[in-house]
């Protein structure tokens, strides 16, 4: 039977800590600005660290949901400026200026190749046209960028050091406001290359010069976040699916949340990784926002847990799962992205049963400099390690992380390796001591520090809970706390409600129940991820690489896991018996979207 659903909300806050001590007198949990000063680089940037509101999923959760979805809430206030907050923002805009430039050539980049586009679509856009206006009342393609420059402008002060992150394949590959050409598009995405979504695309593309809402047909609704609707949509008449994000602008707006979509957008459009959202196209309409990603049938993990048996995952099962949002994370950090926000809600499967980690409205994006490191004895002394063999690779401006060159031969030489001796080396069945014979890339943007207060109450780091200042530490904790929850089918420090589990992060130990029975290398992997001070943690200094080493991974073979069985594969969709999507409760809010082919309206419900 269906019990009631209760939201696992996240929380943004910035530069705010939650007095826990405060609370633990017996006062009501307040937001109070935090003691700590911030960082000591001011590389940090994050655009949704602006947004003040709570954040509060109403929808989403599947009709047959068994037990509680978590969703981020968003505490923000920016309004409360505490002398961290001062700090930050100086910090900010020195870093803004020193790149205007690069938001500039962008912005207008971007600007000319609407004109580009403009030109080029008018001798064949009879069909576009007409289709654009039934959804965007009226307006042309191009009367979007007028939207979306209001929310470039505001994000030009505070998030420039970000753009600069992004570089190497910001939006214009995917961006209907930009130049689209298929060629750019493989480029930057090669893991697409033969995708034949990005050929379907780029074929519609071609033919009617642009790409917008009227060219999809919407099927279903699969779920509504914070920041908009996702509905299951064919590009028509190709028989190819999508998930596509739609976002009302002005509901953004009056939020204020227009730059922590924009943050989204930007991340996605970065990505390019075999677990990760591929997005395919970013178009805008007046009212409207759209990205349109890979669609995962397989719904979340979250979900899929409440199916199995005792509501937790095989051991294998979790090896599997965790093996790759471990990769996925490692990437993330690579481009210098924090994700902030894993929580098996946030893990969807594939068609092919893989996963695909998606939400990026929370991620923090700083600098990162890869760092070549040459170990031919993995010992507990990092410093020791660090001094052994070390090289900073070529190019350590973030922008010269492309996805796709992350080990390149042509930045690392194979000088580096080593040539230490046989009996120097330690035996290979230490726990925590393999041998890793090849040099590591550690990419740990270790200099990150954001105060805010971000994420799912269970899957805060205590960190983030006591105001400490965080950075990438943050994941490798909630690493830890998704690995416990897939394993023992709840969360270890989860409390009566919201306030108790906070002081539970912060003040219980660690404890695993009796049933069910788990290996002692999960539990010790949990018992490093899950260490409360975040210098002591595993993979503080190396990053997933030191996780990767342990032995709960022994025998995963990292380079070809993406030819490794899933645990499941789910069943394929049939896409011609989807129901069409029901009125929506919210008729006030409702937007009609002809359906080309049948002429039936499709109506969904935006906030
Ligand atoms: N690519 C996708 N394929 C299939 N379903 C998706 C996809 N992306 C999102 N969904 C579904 O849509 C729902 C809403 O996703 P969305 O990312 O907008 O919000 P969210 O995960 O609830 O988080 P937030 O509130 O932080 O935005 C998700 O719960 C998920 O079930």
């Amino acid at each position: 039977m269906a019990s009631k659903t209760v939201s696992r909300t996240p929380v943004a806050l910035p530069q705010k800590a939650v007095g826990v001590h405060q609370a633990a007198k017996g006062h009501d949990l307040k937001i109070l600005p935090s003691q700590v000063s911030v960082t000591n680089k001011p590389k940090l940037v994050n655009p949704a660290e602006q947004s003040p509101e709570p954040r509060v999923t109403t929808a989403g959760a599947p009709s047959e949901a068994v037990e509680s979805k978590r969703s981020p809430t968003n505490l923000n206030d920016s309004s409360n400026s505490g002398s961290s907050d001062s700090k930050v923002s100086s910090t900010r805009s020195e870093q803004a200026s020193k790149t205007d430039l690069d938001v500039n050539d962008i912005r207008s980049s971007r600007e000319n190749s609407v004109d580009q586009e403009k030109k080029t679509s008018e001798p064949c856009s009879v069909k576009d046209s007409s289709g654009s206006a039934k959804v965007s009342d009226g307006a042309t393609s191009l009367a979007k960028t007028s939207g979306s420059a209001k929310v470039s402008d505001r994000a030009d002060n505070v998030e420039s050091g970000k753009s600069s992150i992004c570089r190497g394949s910001t939006g214009s590959d995917v961006s209907d406001e930009s130049t689209c050409s298929s060629f750019s598009s493989s480029i930057n995405k090669p893991h697409k290359a033969n995708d034949m979504r990005w050929e379907a695309i780029q074929a519609v593309r071609a033919r009617d010069g642009v790409l917008g809402l009227s060219q999809f047909r919407l099927l279903k609704r699969l779920g509504c976040g914070d920041i908009g609707s996702v509905y299951l949509s064919e590009l028509s008449g190709t028989k190819c699916y999508f998930a596509m994000k739609v976002m009302d602008k002005a509901s953004l707006a009056s939020r204020k949340k227009l730059l922590r979509a924009q943050t989204e957008r930007e991340i996605l459009q970065s990505l390019d990784h075999p677990f990760l959202p591929t997005l395919y196209s970013h178009f805008e309409t007046d009212k409207f926002s759209c990205l349109v990603m890979e669609f995962c049938p397989g719904g979340d993990l979250h979900t899929l847990r409440q199916r199995q048996p005792g509501k937790y995952f095989s051991e294998q099962a979790v090896k599997f799962y965790v093996a790759e949002v471990l990769l996925s994370l490692e990437y993330l950090h690579m481009l210098g992205i924090v994700y902030r926000d894993l929580k098996p809600e946030n893990v969807l499967v594939r068609d092919d049963g893989h996963i695909m980690l998606s939400d990026f409205d929370l991620s923090l994006r700083c600098a990162v400099s890869p760092t070549l490191v040459k170990t031919s004895s993995i010992d507990s002394d990092p410093q020791r390690k660090n001094s052994t063999y070390c090289a900073q690779p070529a190019c350590i401006e973030p922008a010269c992380i492309q996805p796709s060159c992350v080990v390149p031969t042509t930045c690392f030489s194979p000088r580096i390796f080593s040539s230490r001796s046989k009996k120097d080396r330690k035996p290979k069945n230490e726990i925590g001591n393999q041998v890793s014979p090849l040099p590591e890339l550690i990419a740990e943007p270790s200099n990150a520090r954001s105060m805010s207060f971000v994420g799912t109450h269970e899957y805060l780091a205590p960190e983030i809970i006591k105001g400490e200042g965080h950075g990438s530490a943050v994941d490798w904790w909630t690493f830890g706390i998704f690995l416990y929850e897939l394993l023992f089918g709840k969360t270890p420090f989860k409390g009566s409600g919201n306030r108790a589990t906070l002081f539970n992060v912060v003040g219980q130990p660690l404890r695993f129940p009796e049933s069910p029975v788990v290996s002692f290398a999960a539990r010790d992997l949990i018992r490093g991820l899950l260490v409360k001070e975040p210098q002591h943690r595993l993979a503080y200094k190396r990053g997933a690489t030191e996780i990767k080493q342990h032995p709960f991974f022994e025998g995963v073979n990292w380079a070809l896991i993406r030819c490794a069985t899933p645990p499941e594969i789910p069943r394929p969709v049939d896409y011609d018996r989807l129901p069409i999507p029901a009125a929506p409760a919210n008729e006030k809010a409702a937007v009609a979207v002809t359906d080309q082919k049948s002429d039936k309206y499709l109506e969904f419900d935006f906030f």
